[in-house]
């Protein structure tokens, strides 16, 4: 991206890596990222621990450096304007540090004081933010007596307080409860209705996959695949398990099978013969078409696609760093 500092068009807005690298002694942490998160739309950051997904937020947050490339928001480069960058960003961190014996309203007034929010506008703030995360009946009671919901909320309100263009949530959801999964679910589409753009981390893809415009899958520092779910999808179903009812010549259908190269692991159960097949939609139609040349009478075949925790696996091989 041509980010131009301080100049803001359509492309620049919004969240950009560019060969992002950030080495640790040995370890590359993210190695050559670069992604693009369009204004105003959500993106999910997919991967098992210690993908590099954190490592990637916090420089975004400006709390750390890149050890090569750079990281913009709204166009600012978190190495020439971090300042710039806070402004416009809310960084909700997977694990955060509270003052145990404040109130949750003295909480949220402090960080609005930091961000030298004043008078009405402070208190206007306040109360926006208090009635989007649903905080409001908890505002006098101390943080160290919040539920991990109540803390994710409140967090959430943190990050929320200057009212930011773009926000990093990293795992969110951990934690939660099905119900508070589905009320974070909720907040998330009303802030992606209200223009912000927002990355969010996860291991789980399931979880991100209706909330998110698009994802990235992250391994052993690298991005693996970006696009729509649906395109991740497709990209990965290039294997599949059939079922195919051969109503005669069972016994021609199984040699055939056995002599394919892209059929594996071939079991046959009666007039059913089930497999691994390797190859997509058309050259399934081929198979099909080539054991009937053989003599073989089909009354059915299945398809069995993957799930998305299999694509998610199947992509990130469950190799940890
Ligand atoms: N400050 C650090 N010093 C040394 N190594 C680090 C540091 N921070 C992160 N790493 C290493 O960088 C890699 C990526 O870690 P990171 O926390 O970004 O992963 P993650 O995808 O957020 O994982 P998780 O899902 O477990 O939170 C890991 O190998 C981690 O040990």
């Amino acid at each position: 991206m041509n980010a131009v500092r301080g100049i803001f068009s359509d492309d620049s807005r919004g969240i950009q890596l560019n060969r992002l690298y950030r080495v640790f002694g040995k370890t590359v942490a993210v190695r050559d990222v670069t992604f693009h998160v369009p204004a105003g739309s959500v993106f999910g950051y997919i991967g098992p621990n210690g993908a590099g997904k954190t490592t990637s937020m916090r420089v975004l947050a400006t709390l750390d450096l890149p050890t090569f490339g750079d990281a913009f928001v709204d166009g600012f480069s978190v190495i020439h304007d971090p300042e710039l960058v806070r402004r416009r960003l809310g960084f909700m961190p997977d694990a955060f540090g509270t003052y145990r014996d404040v109130s949750c309203a003295e909480y949220l007034d402090f960080f609005a004081r930091a961000y030298g929010l004043v008078g009405r506008q402070r208190s206007q703030r306040l109360d926006w933010v208090t009635d989007f995360t649903g905080i409001r009946g908890m505002r006098d009671k101390p943080i160290a007596g919040l539920s991990k919901g109540m803390k994710q909320r409140l967090c959430l309100g943190r990050a929320l307080i200057h009212d930011p263009s773009v926000l990093i949530l990293d795992e969110p959801a951990a934690g939660l409860d099905p119900r508070a999964r589905i009320e974070l679910r909720k907040m998330i589409g009303n802030l992606a209705a209200d223009a912000k753009t927002v990355l969010i981390s996860s291991h789980i893809l399931t979880e991100l996959a209706e909330m998110c415009d698009r994802v990235g899958i992250i391994e052993q520092g690298q991005l693996l695949a970006t696009g729509t779910v649906e395109e991740i999808k497709q990209a990965q179903q290039h294997t599949r398990e059939l079922t195919i009812r051969v109503i005669e010549q069972m016994p021609a259908a199984e040699a055939f099978l056995r002599d394919e190269e892209n059929c594996e692991s071939i079991v046959v159960d009666g007039a059913l013969v089930r497999f691994e097949f390797h190859g997509d939609v058309a050259d399934q139609a081929r198979l099909v078409t080539q054991l009937v040349q053989q003599g073989c009478l089909i009354a059915e075949v299945t398809s069995h696609q993957k799930s998305l925790e299999d694509v998610f696996l199947h992509v990130t091989e469950g190799l940890v760093q």
